[in-house]
């Protein structure tokens, strides 16, 4: 969808104009007010301090940019009407927006916000930070930095919106988005058909490039090849947002830790799926938990984690990995990827020995896992905080928009396994406070989104730091559902020459467990066909994928106001906000989570039933992630997707096979686009073969199912399916 379609539609006078606002006693249980409950609302209501604070928080606010003191003191001022509900003239989010000319309000909902997706931080490269407006821990801020940092915008125009247009913004951070050592994609956001003005102010931060990584890291460079975290802004070498967050431990009790959800009726079908192994000498798998010969307390742990039989991938993986091989592995989401590789390491440590952790100003972990997104790698940290449970073994997770001091007091109390966001990891090794001389096993989850354009590179800085043992003299493990050929020619360089590689049914095919739906609706018609499948499906959880952070925002509101209880979590909100939004999904809160691609790897969350696209992402690879957020460990779901034939057709034919695949129904509508766009020598991505159905080293492939050896090999025809 254009952007310029977009806005259209969000000043169509259509436009429900009822104006929500948080009720105060809803909100006071979570720090950030961060789910979207509302009342109708007198103005009075809205000129309540603490109210207005959570509603500033949340995002759905004023347009202020709260970074700037002058800027908040200016809505202090406005009229109650102004102030209140989603805002008349108010930016959303955390953006922030400052809204000195727009008091009077601002007919857009949206400014222009192609390529914001979090997805690829390539598009995102040299577009800064969110706004400065940081509350708790973060209002320790120093006041130059918030009012000079990354991220202020004047003169946003409005959220969702009343009002009379209002077009001019200056951006303090134009130089940011002009371009630093990585190059923005991002293109001049010259407000075509609208004459919005964007004006870069090269401020404090002239010269210097910025990279807004995929979902989280904030890393500026000062030259071409050189580049710093937004960590180091906090100590002063670059000026930027102070962050202060400090996230909340997680609870010690071992029902919280052993907590899980069950496995679903079709646990069982794995057992059916083809698994493929390549390369030489690879060791047969296991059957069952026991074969893996595990220390008893691990035994104990994967007992209590309610873990009775081995998923495909599991099997497969354990014995490779702990007979010292590296592994790229695939296997559809939801299939116990984090077990089949921190089961075997942790074996491993508990086998070998490991230093007990004991406080050190540097430590020297055996084993580092690195994700793409802060989300991802806190679950990770829990799975690997409930397998070592009761061992000596430490795991500490750090990531970026918390505070860095956090991080490192985590680290210099004993570190053994270290699960980390790249852009935290490079920050803290740069600190002297991991050491890498005894790094055993590297793992990259996710591996593709570790390999592409955007974690890439930090990634081969990471293998080339100093300290780091060779590929030789380490284990490396790569693991995701997803494998264009493209990225595993690039993973040979992590990876011995001997690497065997591991796919569990059709790499990048999607979970056969969920059912998906692809209707055809045209962008005017989204929200409405939106609300009619949320009012029917009721309370179930729900993720709704859009495909940029503006646009989140926007949907979030408006459920709300179609009073769907909804909150959202994409790269522009605080982490602070980003946990709490999570935190409401899971526990039941808001069942209904809008979400950019920030959410769509890894995350496993119980109970979600149902998700929706209603953008389409633009890369295959990432619908099959999307989807897979439902339908996971053996449980069914649904995803439903809305195709709009003038923005989606380049990802008609991807889809088309991948419905096909997974043996669901293709509508006619859809091969007939798919036809007209057809593309010879496709191979299943718009971007590259996603769907490799062999290791793309061509190396000698045995067929199996999971559970059987080399030498009982079914005929694979037999055991294609597995539902
Ligand atoms: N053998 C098992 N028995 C029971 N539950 C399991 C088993 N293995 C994994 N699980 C559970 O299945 C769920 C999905 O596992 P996990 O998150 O590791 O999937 P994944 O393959 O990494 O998915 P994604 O591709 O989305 O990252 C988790 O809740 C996990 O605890």
């Amino acid at each position: 969808m254009g952007d310029e379609d977009w806005e259209a539609e969000i000043i169509k006078p259509h436009m429900s104009s009822y104006v929500p606002v948080f009720e105060k006693d809803r909100y006071s249980s979570g720090a950030n007010g961060d789910t979207f409950n509302r009342t109708p609302a007198s103005s009075s209501e809205m000129d309540d301090g603490p109210r207005r604070d959570h509603f500033m928080r949340s995002g759905f606010a004023s347009g202020r940019s709260l970074g700037n003191r002058d800027a908040v003191e200016s809505n202090k001022r406005e009229t109650p009407s102004t102030v209140g509900g989603f805002g008349v003239g108010k930016g959303f989010g955390n953006r922030g927006f400052l809204n000195n000319k727009l008091e009077e309000g601002d007919s857009s909902g949206f400014w222009r916000e192609s390529n914001d997706s979090e997805d690829n931080p390539t598009r995102d490269r040299g577009f800064s930070r969110r706004g400065g407006y940081q509350d708790g821990n973060d209002s320790e801020a120093s006041g130059s930095s918030r009012r000079g940092g990354r991220g202020s915008f004047r003169g946003c125009r409005g959220g969702f919106g009343l009002g009379s247009p209002n077009n001019e913004f200056e951006q303090h951070e134009g130089t940011q988005r002009a371009g630093g050592p990585f190059g923005s994609k991002r293109p001049t956001l010259s407000g075509a058909g609208n004459g919005d003005t964007y004006q870069s102010r090269s401020g404090s931060g002239s010269g210097r490039g910025g990279y807004k990584g995929l979902n989280e890291e904030v890393i500026t460079g000062s030259g071409k090849n050189s580049w710093k975290s937004e960590a180091e802004g906090e100590s002063g070498d670059t000026q930027g947002p102070k962050v202060t967050y400090i996230p909340p431990p997680p609870p010690e009790d071992e029902d919280s830790i052993f907590a899980h959800y069950q496995t679903g009726i079709n646990f069982d079908k794995y057992d059916t799926i083809l698994v493929e192994v390549s390369g030489h000498d690879a060791p047969p798998a296991i059957l069952t938990f026991e074969e893996a010969n595990l220390c008893q307390t691990l035994n104990n742990n994967i007992a209590k984690a309610g873990y009775t039989k081995l998923t495909p991938v599991q099997k497969y993986s354990i014995p490779i990995i702990l007979a010292g091989r590296d592994l790229m592995a695939c296997a559809q989401t939801g299939s116990g990827k984090t077990a089949a590789f921190l089961l075997p390491i942790l074996a491993h440590m508990m086998r070998d020995g490991i230093t007990a952790s004991r406080f050190k100003e540097l430590q020297e972990p055996e084993c580092i896992i690195v994700a793409p997104t802060r989300e991802l790698i806190n679950q990770i940290y829990l799975e690997a905080r409930k397998f070592s449970f009761g061992t000596c073994v430490r795991a500490v997770v750090i990531y970026g928009g918390t505070q860095l001091g956090h991080s490192i007091r985590q680290i210099v109390q004993g570190c053994n396994v270290l699960c980390a966001t790249p852009g935290r990891l490079m920050d803290i090794i740069g600190k002297e406070k991991i050491g890498l001389k005894q790094v055993k096993y590297l793992v990259l989850d996710e591996a593709d989104r570790m390999l592409d354009m955007g974690f890439g590179p930090e990634m081969k800085k990471l293998i080339s730091c100093p300290g780091m043992p060779s590929k030789e003299q380490r284990q490396t493990l790569m693991f995701s559902a997803t494998f264009p050929e493209e990225i595993q020619r690039l993973a040979g360089e992590f990876l011995k020459s001997n690497y065997l590689f591991v796919a569990v049914g059709q790499v990048g095919g999607a979970c056969r467990d969920v059912q998906q739906t692809i209707l055809q609706v045209g962008q005017y018609s989204k929200r409405e066909k939106l609300v009619e499948i949320l009012r029917n499906i009721g309370d179930e959880r729900t993720m709704v994928f859009v495909e940029t952070k503006k646009k989140a925002d926007f949907i979030a509101t408006f459920l709300c106001q179609e009073k769907i209880s909804t909150t959202s979590i994409h790269g522009d909100r605080e982490q602070r906000e980003r946990e709490q939004a999570l935190g409401d999904f899971r526990c039941g809160k808001c069942p209904v989570l809008v979400a950019t691609s920030v959410a769509a790897r890894g995350l496993d969350i119980e109970n979600v039933q149902h998700v929706i696209n209603f953008d389409l992402p633009s890369a295959i690879d990432e619908y099959v992630h999307r989807i897979g957020r439902t339908g996971r460990c053996g449980n069914t779901g649904r995803a439903v997707s809305f195709f709009d034939p003038e923005s989606d057709s380049h990802i008609a034919q991807p889809l088309v096979k991948v419905l096909s695949d997974a043996q669901q129904d293709v509508p006619a509508w859809l091969e007939e686009i798919a036809f007209s766009t057809y593309v010879p020598g496709f191979s299943g991505s718009t971007r590259g073969n996603v769907f490799a159905s062999v290791d793309t080293r061509k190396g000698k492939s045995t067929l199996n199912t999971a559970g059987f050896s080399s030498s009982q090999t079914p005929n694979p025809v037999d055991d294609e399916s597995w539902d």
